[in-house]
């Protein structure tokens, strides 16, 4: 027998220790904490040192963003934001690069105003009031500067005189626009606007980060988000919103050990697919299989459909979800559900541990005060999914007054409901009963097709049919979806739609951890 050394046998692979609880996520502030945040740290400071602080950012930014620009144009309001961009001018100019500034009106009072006076003693020409003119020559490397309004744009008043004349200049120029604090014309609160608003390249939050810049029409108009809190530390509170991103999500994947089997991995029932919809509800049960979920059982409510496409899925009658099925089970109902699907939902108010509602068992919701009465007086979790439209039937309200405002409109849900929310869109919005909120950073207009909301229920289900928490298990499914949409863009390009088949590709494919 040999005597030379053993060969090491493989190792048995280690099992990294469970990873703490995810990150709470960047808090997004909204524009009444900002403003006392900024009185408070204001009074702790010399005079104008945040607004200094401000125009250095920008000015610092904007050469890194632009690093082959020739020149810049600094567009400036009367108010405080136009100080922050007078600030920038100056110290671009001090810089050696050639700046132009175009001034809305004179600053009256405050930091603008000294703002104003330093530019001007420094010997930068700032024209005011006159018809904005972009200075000659400016390129594609150039760099504008939207500094017009900010939080200070008047709450559903559309931005008028001088400013909107300035707000048409900017459009179609050839140079990218760095927006100091917010495109302008965009609402800190809510990513709504009431009339025209910058679409910027760049935005440059200051002090905290607003909701408004992530969803609804914030996304269009911000361009990349960079954020300088300006050295001030601004409270956050359990019911301050946060920002869901990949650092927020990496800890919450399901585990699955080596001895995991199918038993192990929880049962996910989806219910759905009436008479010419059970494409619908097939998408939702197959995201649920790859999400992770152990078994997944098709109820379908039309019982003459065609088994479905993918031999892994077991095909039920919807009668079959009672007993201890059902109190095993988590279920997501409504996709392709048609009127027929709300008959079922009382046992499922009733008996389900873990239930997702989308679709057409939210507008049976809508229409049923006994199921939504059942539903508050649950004391399981359970989960609504409504895009802009079925929320506003939720809520009894237009989709556009649901869009306005769309985090008020998913707490609103929640509270009612007493129900964790996801408001579908550009930027979901998640609201739960107890106050959390959260806003999604990932996802991309590459989703606007028909079922990647089914597969956003089904994907959701699959993973908190594996034991995470509610909350968790809404978050990552959210985080995620959008995250593939992301990876399947960065593969192809801006403009190509997903389709519903590949965006479940795509969630296989996301690397976990
Ligand atoms: N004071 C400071 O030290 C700091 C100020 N900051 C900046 O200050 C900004 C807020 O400043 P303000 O409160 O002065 O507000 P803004 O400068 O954002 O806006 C106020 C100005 O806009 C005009 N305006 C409002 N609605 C309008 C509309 N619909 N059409 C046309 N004009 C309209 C007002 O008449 C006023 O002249 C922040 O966004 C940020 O850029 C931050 O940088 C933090 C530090
Ligand atoms: N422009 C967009 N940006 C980000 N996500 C989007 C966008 N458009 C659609 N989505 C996402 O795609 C999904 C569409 O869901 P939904 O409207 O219910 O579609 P369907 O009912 O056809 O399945 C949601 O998760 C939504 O957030
Ligand atoms: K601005």
């Amino acid at each position: 027998m040999s005597s030379g050394p053993a060969s090491a046998l493989p190792a048995a692979p280690q099992r990294l220790p469970r990873r703490q609880g995810p990150a709470e996520g960047l808090p997004l502030h909204d524009s009444a904490l900002l403003r006392r945040g900024e009185a408070e740290a204001a009074r702790a400071l010399p005079p104008h040192a945040l607004m200094a602080r401000a125009g250095h950012a920008v000015a610092r930014l904007g050469r890194a963003l632009a690093p082959h620009a020739r020149q810049a144009w600094v567009l400036a309001g009367a108010g405080n934001n136009g100080g922050d961009g007078l600030v920038a001018a100056r110290l671009l100019r001090a810089a050696g690069l050639p700046v132009s500034v175009w001034l809305a009106a004179e600053p009256q009072a405050g930091d603008a105003c000294w703002a104003l006076a330093q530019a001007r003693a420094a010997g930068l020409a700032v024209s005011a009031g006159g018809p904005p003119q972009p200075p000659e020559g400016l390129g594609p490397d150039d760099l504008v500067i939207d500094a017009l309004l900010g939080l200070g744009l008047s709450a559903r008043r559309p931005p008028e005189g001088p400013v909107a004349t300035a707000l048409a200049a900017l459009e179609g120029l050839p140079a990218g626009i760095l927006a100091v604090d917010l495109p302008s014309g965009l609402a800190a609160d809510t990513g709504s606007c009431a009339g025209p608003a910058v679409r910027a390249r760049w935005t440059l939050s200051l002090l905290g980060l607003k909701p408004g810049l992530w969803t609804a029409a914030g996304r269009d108009h911000a361009g990349t988000i960079w954020h300088d809190d300006l050295g001030v530390a601004l409270p956050a509170t359990a019911s301050t919103p946060r920002l869901l991103d990949a650092p927020g999500c990496a800890g919450c994947w399901p585990d699955r050990p080596h001895t995991a089997h199918k038993g192990s991995q929880g049962d996910l029932w989806a219910l759905g697919g009436a008479a010419g919809m059970s494409g619908a509800i097939e998408l939702a049960a197959r995201a649920g299989l790859a999400a992770g979920a152990g078994r997944v059982h098709v109820l379908r409510l039309d019982p003459t459909a065609a088994p479905p496409g993918h031999p892994a899925l077991m095909t039920r009658a919807p009668e079959a979800l009672r007993g201890e099925a059902l109190a095993r089970a988590t279920v997501v109902a409504g996709c392709g559900g048609g009127a027929g699907v709300g008959a079922w939902l009382p046992a499922l108010i009733a008996g389900a541990p873990r239930l997702l509602l989308d679709a057409d068992a939210l507008n049976a919701l809508a229409t049923d005060p006994a199921l939504a009465q059942g539903l508050r007086t649950r004391t399981a979790p359970a989960m609504l999914t409504p895009h802009p439209l079925e929320a506003a039937r939720l809520l009894g309200c237009t989709t556009e007054a649901v869009q306005a405002d769309r985090l008020a409109a998913a707490r609103q849900l929640a509270q009612r409901y007493g129900a964790m929310v996801v408001l579908k869109g550009s930027g979901s919005v998640l609201a739960a009963p107890d106050g959390r909120s959260a806003i999604n950073a990932s996802g991309n207009a590459a989703l606007a097709s028909g079922g990647t909301g089914d597969v956003l229920a089904g994907w959701i289900g699959g993973l908190w049919a594996q034991g995470l928490d509610a909350w968790d298990a809404l978050r990552l499914g959210v985080w995620s979806h959008g995250a593939a949409a992301d990876a399947w863009q960065a593969a192809r390009g801006p403009g190509q739609p997903l389709d519903a088949l590949r965006l479940i590709e795509a969630l296989q494919n996301l690397p976990r951890g």
